[in-house]
């Protein structure tokens, strides 16, 4: 997968360097190339925003650097962090580590001019996405958590890729609660289930913890939850 990252704060993402994202570019299953949008100005204060017509607050990052980038990284799925878009699940990262190219475009300010969104359209697909129902400086930390979620998806990432089966979200549902050692920590013992060695009776007792676990934090998620995934074990937790 290619990843091209389009960003007045270059520096943001040292972080993909590290840890798993990190060692899928050592690998090769990643490649992340980040670009300063500053690099598509043409005046001697390299400026990328200006006042917002029809007025209002702050500044709204303008459409010639934009374009300029997107025409000379372009094609690909334009990924647009911004809180005006779909909110992102564990699906859509899913879907976008089938992707061969994505390009991030951070937004700063009031957002970015949307003749630069409406223009990449007509070009490539694009997806303007939300982490949360929140106000944050810009899209460069969203996207960071973009990257995460969707690298470890990436074939090979992940050691054991089994491990996807059941965390939260992939299944549906919240997964159960997890314990290691020691057996006691301060008065508080690991449930003996679990310690038991019978195989059906854990994976039984974690499934009852996970519905119950979702039902109580996450009724919208259980709401949805296929009811042909629910057996008579599940009713009679
Ligand atoms: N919420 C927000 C924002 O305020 C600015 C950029 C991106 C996001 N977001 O992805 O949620």
């Amino acid at each position: 997968m290619r990843v091209d990252i389009i960003s007045i704060f270059p520096d943001y993402f040292a972080p993909l360097d590290l840890s798993l994202v990190g060692k899928a570019q050592s690998t090769g299953l990643l490649s992340v190339d980040v670009h300063d949008l500053r690099k598509w100005t043409s005046d001697v204060h390299r400026t990328v925003d200006d006042t917002p017509y029809g007025g209002g607050p702050g500044m709204v990052m303008r459409p010639e650097p934009w374009g300029q980038a997107l025409d000379a990284i372009g094609p690909g799925t334009l990924v647009v962090p911004s809180p005006v878009g779909k909110p992102f699940t564990q699906a859509d990262a899913y879907s976008l580590a089938q992707l061969d190219h994505l390009i991030f475009a951070c937004g700063r300010y009031e957002g970015i001019d949307q003749r630069v969104i409406d223009d990449a359209a007509a070009r490539m697909p694009v997806l303007e996405i939300s982490l949360g129902d929140y106000v944050l400086f810009g899209g460069e930390v969203a996207v960071i958590v973009i990257m995460e979620a969707v690298t470890r998806l990436l074939p090979g990432v992940l050691g054991n890729a089994s491990s996807l089966d059941e965390e939260s979200h992939s299944a549906g549902l919240l997964e159960a609660p997890v314990y290691t050692k020691p057996a006691s920590w301060r008065d508080r013992d690991v449930p003996d289930i679990l310690r038991s060695g019978d195989h059906g009776r854990i994976a039984r007792w974690r499934r009852t913890q996970s519905l119950l676990r979702t039902a109580s934090r996450r009724p919208d998620m259980m709401a949805s939850y296929p009811p042909d995934l629910l057996d008579k074990s599940d009713k009679a937790a």
